[in-house]
């Protein structure tokens, strides 16, 4: 991949595709490339504007007055083509409409609610893990526990049917498909979601989830807020889009990381106190969500480099949070390392809303693998689910011992 310097900005203009599958298979060469090209950089291929820098990526998520989600926060300019699907009132929505949309959710997932889930979660992932580890020989790490324990304990905390759960990971694939280009990713994963897109929207209705959920208690909150039945879903669409796949990525790609090194679950093992470190230090090594993108709201400058308005710039999170200007031995998976300040969660007024509860899945099922699994290793090549947005495995062959 070749990197020209265009004579007019002095802003290196790239060649390479962030969406084609050699970079959603292997990003890290073309992260580095990204990187030293400059703080901001021109991808050719889609004429839009890049930062991999943690200091730039940092910048953009910050103002949001400057770079704004309202024009969506995929590839697509909502100012210039209909979304495929009704804009997020938060994702996709800007302050002051966004500021009162999430003031309502965050007077629901507050730490207080999250507490009363520990207990549950833990002794849901102490089952699990129990289980398939005293099952022995090879397991799917990915089916049989990266997808089996958000799939169990985040649906019942919504206060979703029984039936019907296989439409979640279908649904947010799409979802997060779809904010990159109409590749294969984004056309198979359209086809496949369609099917789960109407169940989705089914449980989002007022008066679906069961009445002791927090799906219920959205609708409640956001009623009561002033909103419309039609928001009042919305508000709860946003929670089934983001809720699944990324916490399922997360705990796989833990797994992995863990089989990938031996000396780093032996730590965990020693201590399982540290799993909420390990799974922080997991989102900030393998980034479930590597990008978002921005748009900008009027002409700007970053780090030296004219920015016209209406210019779409991908934020590479993945990237920042491996940025050697950063963090200290950044290739390496350490769960003692302080890993806080990544940009896993974004950052911002639009940090992940749910990453507290994201936290708790993903530490009472480390907890539960330190004290119920004594080896972990692969038992053959991981396979990776290619996305636009999201880095996570399609299967994990592993062989576990029980403790
Ligand atoms: C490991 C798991 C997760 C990761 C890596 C993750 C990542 C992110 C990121 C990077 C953003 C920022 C989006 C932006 O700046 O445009 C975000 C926003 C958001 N996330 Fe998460 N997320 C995770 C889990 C969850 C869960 C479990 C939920 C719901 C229960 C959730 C709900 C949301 C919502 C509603 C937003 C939009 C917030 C806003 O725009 O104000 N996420 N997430
Ligand atoms: C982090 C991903 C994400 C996806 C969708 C939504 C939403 O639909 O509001 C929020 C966050």
């Amino acid at each position: 991949m070749t990197t020209e310097t265009s004579a007019l900005s002095g802003v290196a203009s790239l060649e390479l595709d962030p969406f084609s599958d050699s970079f959603l298979t292997n990003p890290y060469p073309a992260h580095e490339e990204m990187r030293e090209a400059g703080p901001v950089f021109w991808l050719e291929r889609y004429e839009l504007w890049g930062v991999a820098r943690y200091s730039e990526v940092t910048q953009v998520l910050v103002d949001h007055e400057t770079y704004v989600s309202s024009r969506g926060v995929g590839i697509s300019d909502f100012a210039k083509e209909k979304p495929w699907r009704p804009p997020s009132l938060l994702l996709e929505a800007d302050p002051p409409h966004h500021t009162k949309a999430r003031h309502v959710v965050s007077q629901i997932l507050t730490p207080k609610l999250l507490r009363t889930l520990k207990e549950g979660f833990q002794e849901r992932a102490d089952e699990l893990v129990a289980r398939v580890a005293a099952r022995g020989g090879e397991i799917d790490g990915v089916a049989d526990l990266a997808e089996a324990y958000p799939l169990e304990v985040f649906p019942d905390f919504i206060g979703l049917p029984k039936e019907g759960r296989e439409n979640l990971l279908p649904y947010g694939s799409m979802v997060f498909n779809t904010f990159g280009p109409r590749n294969s990713h984004f056309e198979r994963a359209m086809e496949r979601g369609a099917k789960a897109q109407g169940w989705i929207m089914e449980q989002c209705q007022p008066g679906a989830p069961a009445r002791d959920g927090l799906g219920a208690k959205i609708h409640a909150a956001a009623a009561e807020a002033g909103y419309g039945a039609e928001d009042q879903a919305k508000l709860l669409r946003s929670f089934l889009s983001a809720g699944v796949d990324t916490t399922v990525h997360g705990i796989g790609n833990a797994l992995e990381c863990l089989a990938r090194n031996p000396e780093q679950f032996a730590a965990l093992r020693e201590d399982p106190a540290l799993a909420r470190a390990a799974f922080e230090e997991t989102v900030r090594f393998s980034s479930p969500v590597q990008t978002f993108f921005r748009t900008t709201s009027r002409d700007t400058e970053l780090s030296g480099m004219a920015i016209p308005e209406g210019s779409k710039v991908l934020m590479f999170l993945a990237a920042a949070n491996r940025d050697p200007r950063q963090w200290e031995r950044p290739d390496e998976f350490d769960i003692r390392r302080k890993a806080a300040g990544h940009v896993g969660f974004g950052f911002g007024v639009h940090a992940c809303l749910g990453q507290m509860l994201a936290r708790l899945e993903g530490e009472c099922f480390l907890s539960a693998l330190a004290r119920h699994v004594d080896t972990i290793e692969l038992a053959g090549e991981p396979v990776q689910q290619l996305n636009n947005t999201l880095r996570g495995l399609d299967s994990l062959p592993l062989r576990l011992t029980a403790a």
